[in-house]
């Protein structure tokens, strides 16, 4: 089997189109520790389009990686509704919609590459022809032929963070879930892992929910970008980018263009500006 099928039995791309990537109403998470409760977001509603890039943004501490975290079924609302691609976050889990990329590449250091990139094909059952021509497409997509027999350890970080998307990307998500997934790498590899992320997503046509501290990272890879408020995390704004775009994606000049750097300042003014958010820390706004 060459091409992994959700155990919906529809292929996961056709399952996207038939409901939103994910759609949040009035969700709220409280969490119950020994100094009291800590309600880490409130009253959070939104919506995601199949396909959609969104990109969450807001001090350290405001909910985003909760927020990921309930999408991914790692957690579960305390109060609210929220769904995945039109059912539960734990169905959707079960017909792996989505794949994970975290800041830790999470890699497993015995595997080699291509196994690393095969292992969530080989824990649904897929065979091996088939593993192999699915982690060969992979191997390509992320730029690393030359090192499917590499081990973690021989790798660079932003190579190993290429594995990890890789690997995310096995079972053709509808949906991928990245908490900081470049927090790690220096600026320029940064950048490049960003252009190519832009890439990715174009071609494999998957909705993306992405957590990032960064603004121009959010304004280079979002379709929206979704400016927290401090705790209790509401959705202060929503900022829609539209910046130019060819097929492939986006290219490194629009790193220089006019309609970026306004993008950056209207999203910075969203952060600071109109007093949702007083006290930004921990958002790098160069
Ligand atoms: N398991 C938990 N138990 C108790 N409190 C938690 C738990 N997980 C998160 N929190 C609290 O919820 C709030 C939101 O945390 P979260 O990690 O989602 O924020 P964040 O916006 O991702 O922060 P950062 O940008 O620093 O990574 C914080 O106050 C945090 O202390």
């Amino acid at each position: 089997m060459s091409t992994p099928v959700s155990t919906t039995g529809l292929p996961p791309a056709a399952f996207a189109l038939a409901a939103h990537a994910v759609e949040a109403t009035g969700v709220g998470k409280v969490f119950t520790t020994r100094a009291g409760a800590v309600t880490a977001l409130e009253d959070v509603h939104l919506t995601i389009g199949a396909g959609e890039f969104v990109a969450l943004i807001g001090p350290s501490g405001c909910g985003k990686s909760t927020l990921l975290r309930l999408i991914a079924d790692l957690d579960t609302p305390t109060s609210g509704e929220l769904t995945v691609f039109g059912r539960s976050p734990r169905a959707a889990r079960e017909a792996q919609d989505y794949g994970i990329a975290f800041q830790q590449a999470g890699l497993l250091p015995w595997r080699s590459v291509r196994a690393n990139i095969e292992l969530p094909l080989e824990l649904h059952g897929v065979g091996r022809s088939g593993r192999t021509v699915r982690s060969t497409e992979l191997l390509e997509l992320v730029g690393l032929t030359e090192f499917a027999g590499h081990f973690p350890h021989q790798l660079s970080g932003g190579m190993q963070q290429r594995v990890a998307i890789a690997r995310s990307l096995a079972e053709q998500p509808s949906l991928l879930l990245m908490d900081e997934p470049f927090g790690a790498l220096d600026e320029m590899t940064r950048e490049r892992m960003q252009t190519e992320l832009v890439r990715i997503c174009a071609e494999s046509r998957a909705a993306v929910v992405f957590v990032t501290h960064s603004i121009p990272e959010a304004v280079f890879l979002a379709d929206r970008v979704v400016v927290m408020s401090p705790r209790p995390g509401r959705i202060a704004e929503v900022v829609p980018i539209t910046l130019t775009r060819d097929a492939a994606g986006r290219d490194e000049d629009l790193r220089e263009d006019a309609t970026f750097f306004a993008a950056v300042t209207r999203v910075r003014e969203a952060l600071h500006g109109d007093g949702h958010v007083r006290a930004a820390r921990g958002v790098d706004v160069r």
